[in-house]
């Protein structure tokens, strides 16, 4: 699967934090229900590896982990059955552990350095992190100038206010967040207030009428 095309098809990265694994079937069928087979489960927590293994297992999700820092998060992610990884910053161990691997690395990058150092890893889409407090779509606009060949997926900072800015922006492939998936109504089980965030979500990636 060419998952940056599947990811630019889905246009939406929901961002997941799971305390408790067991959270992480319920969280897949809301988010499916809501029009979004696609997670990013991050390493923010012990729960990441039993999380990814329960998306990735249903066979109809496209599951990444966030969050990575190190080449043995790598492995566990892998492991886990993901299909993608992503990282705040850009670390050559991950990438190059990625590739061991033959899975996407989608590192973070927001500076033309930034972007320079990823080309010369040969990757041509970055996560642009933190979006919000690192000029936004202006930036992305900005960049995408003289890296005509990059893609971006900015994260951090972005709901349902602001998503559109940069869905409008032809170099972004898709857009990352939390919104769609609070942690509290995580914990408090309104996995049908996550579907209907999610739907509303992927409303926005449509064209108005
Ligand atoms: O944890 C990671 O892998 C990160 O790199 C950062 C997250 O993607 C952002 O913190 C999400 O930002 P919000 O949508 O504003 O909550």
């Amino acid at each position: 699967m060419d998952i940056l095309a599947a990811l630019a098809e889905a246009r939406l990265v929901p961002v997941v934090v799971l305390d408790d694994a067991k959270d992480a079937a319920p969280l897949a069928e809301a988010l499916v229900a809501g029009g979004l087979p696609v997670a990013e489960v991050t390493f923010r927590t012990a729960a990441a590896q039993d999380s990814i293994r329960a998306m990735a297992d249903r066979g109809d999700m496209l599951v990444g982990a966030g969050t990575v820092l190190t080449p043995e998060q790598v492995d566990q992610a892998v492991a886990a059955g993901a299909s993608y990884v992503v990282s705040p910053g850009l670390s050559r161990a991950v990438v190059e552990r990625c590739r061991e691997h033959g899975v996407l690395a989608l590192p973070g990058a927001v500076t033309a350095t930034e972007i320079q150092a990823a080309l010369e890893l040969g990757l041509t889409t970055v996560k642009f992190f933190p979006a919000g407090t690192s000029g936004g779509a202006a930036a992305i606009s900005a960049l995408s100038a003289p890296f005509g060949g990059v893609r971006f997926v900015p994260t951090g900072g972005i709901g349902p206010t602001n998503v559109q800015d940069y869905l409008g922006i032809p170099a972004v492939a898709a857009v990352g967040g939390s919104w769609m998936v609070p942690k509290d109504r995580v914990r408090s089980g309104d996995f049908a207030g996550i579907t209907a965030l999610t739907a509303e979500a992927v409303a926005l990636t449509r064209p108005a009428a």
